[in-house]
């Protein structure tokens, strides 16, 4: 059991990196230690994600032979550490202890030792290495959509530990140092114990990507609207819409997920009547003024949030999920009233997921019709020539960047 922030990053790592796990449902390594000490631990692990490629570049020359992983993931952490400046001989004595403490690597410890001390008297060992590249079945089809330039910016804002936004209920007047954005959220530069923040205990503002937190904007709930969020766990969309004033509906297939929700509910005083059901064969009871589609996909928006999704997927499941985003947004699109509107949107950088899925849409519902994207603060620049929004990790790069999403705003 691992008995230091930087063991159990250690061990996270293998995990994600040898038995391709999620990050956020790596629990065990996390277990003795203490809250501070486990967020230590995830900030340590997500580093490395951020940084495999230019760790593993400074290391190279000093290798022969790839050793363990176990012996490499501790060389990842103590060179990205000596990168951001901590001090060498605290890295490099935890490095070989944990090597040392190890029964399978125990070997390798005055490797570890040796190597280290060599990377220690470098200057700058990333300085012109690029940053990390995203992986190929990934990286070639951003690069045919959107451009080479593009996603090397892409890229860089990926690298970069992002901030962490906010959305404020309407009318809080409570104070909280943070740069308010053209488009409504708050974003706090560095959040630290959320917990401890003002406002958190009275629910006055929950934690959601500034480009997430558009596709309410988009819909423009009005209160007392009949509402329905489908695919709404964890709920940051279903807060903005009861938020507003609409009368919610908020539909998940995982029982689990709508727990966190109820949470969220809770927290912040908020009401949605909560429906646990397969989208694909729920019968709702009524039409709908207004309905917000965030259909699953790929996440390949949201790596700057979540380093280890390059590392664990493939793009195997896109031939599931594009399938599952049309039947789903098909079948939403028959609970509307007339008159009413869709927002279908993915937190998807691949036009497969977005744009081309809306020009099918198009062509298999006659007299479907997208509304052209009109959200306070949005640049023009993000309006698509559908009329979509196209929202990429690169824009606002200055500010820390945002999620990548595509929404749309359907009627007929
Ligand atoms: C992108 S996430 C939703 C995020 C959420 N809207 C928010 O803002 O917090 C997609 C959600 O779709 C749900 N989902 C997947 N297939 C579904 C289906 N057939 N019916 C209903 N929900 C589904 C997943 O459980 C997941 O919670």
């Amino acid at each position: 059991m691992a008995k230091t922030a930087r063991a159990a990053a250690v061990h996270l790592l293998n995990e994600v990196l040898g038995e391709g796990a999620l990050l956020g449902q790596v629990d065990a390594p996390l277990a003795a230690l203490s809250p501070a000490d486990r967020a230590r631990a995830q900030r340590l692990a997500a580093l490395v994600l951020r940084h495999v490629e230019q760790a593993d570049r400074v290391l190279k020359p000093f290798l022969r032979k790839t050793p363990p992983l176990l012996v490499v993931n501790v060389l990842r952490l103590a060179v990205v550490e000596l990168v951001q400046g901590e001090a060498a001989h605290g890295v490099v004595n935890e490095a070989v202890t944990l090597v040392r403490n190890d029964r399978h690597a125990g070997a390798f410890s005055g490797l570890v030792n040796a190597v280290l001390r060599k990377v220690a008297a470098l200057e700058a060992p990333f300085a012109k290495l690029p940053p990390q590249r995203l992986p190929y079945w990934l990286r070639k089809p951003l690069v045919d959509a959107w451009g080479r330039e593009a996603v090397t910016a892409m890229e860089a804002v990926q690298a970069q530990v992002p901030p962490v936004d906010l959305s404020v209920k309407p009318g809080w007047q409570g104070d909280l140092a943070g740069e308010p954005l053209p488009t409504g959220s708050l974003r706090l530069a560095s959040a630290g114990q959320l917990s401890a923040l003002p406002g958190y205990a009275e629910g006055a503002w929950w934690v959601q990507d500034a480009a997430a937190a558009l596709a309410v904007p988009l819909l423009a709930p009005q209160p007392g609207e009949a509402v329905v969020d489908l695919c709404a766990a964890p709920g940051g969309k279903t807060l903005q819409l009861a938020a507003a004033g609409a009368e919610v509906t908020a539909l998940d297939i995982s029982e689990a997920r709508l727990g966190r929700l109820r949470e969220n509910l809770a927290r912040t005083g908020l009401s949605a009547q909560v429906v646990v059901a397969d989208a694909l064969t729920w019968q709702p009871e009524r039409q709908f003024d207004a309905i917000l589609l965030d259909a699953p996909c790929s996440a390949t928006g949201t790596i700057r949030r979540h380093p280890d999704l390059p590392f664990i997927k493939d793009g195997s499941e896109l031939a599931e999920l594009v399938p599952l985003q049309a039947a789903l947004l098909d079948r939403a699109l028959g609970w509307l009233k007339p008159g009413g509107r869709l927002v279908y949107c993915t937190c998807s950088l691949l036009p497969d997921e977005g744009e081309a899925q809306l020009a099918a849409a198009l062509a298999r519902h006659p007299g479907l019709r997208v509304e052209p994207a009109a959200v306070p603060g949005m640049d023009p620049a993000w309006l698509t020539e559908a009329g979509a929004l196209r929202l990429r990790p690169d824009y606002w790069a200055g500010r820390g960047g945002m999620d990548g999403f595509f929404m749309v705003r359907l009627a007929r």
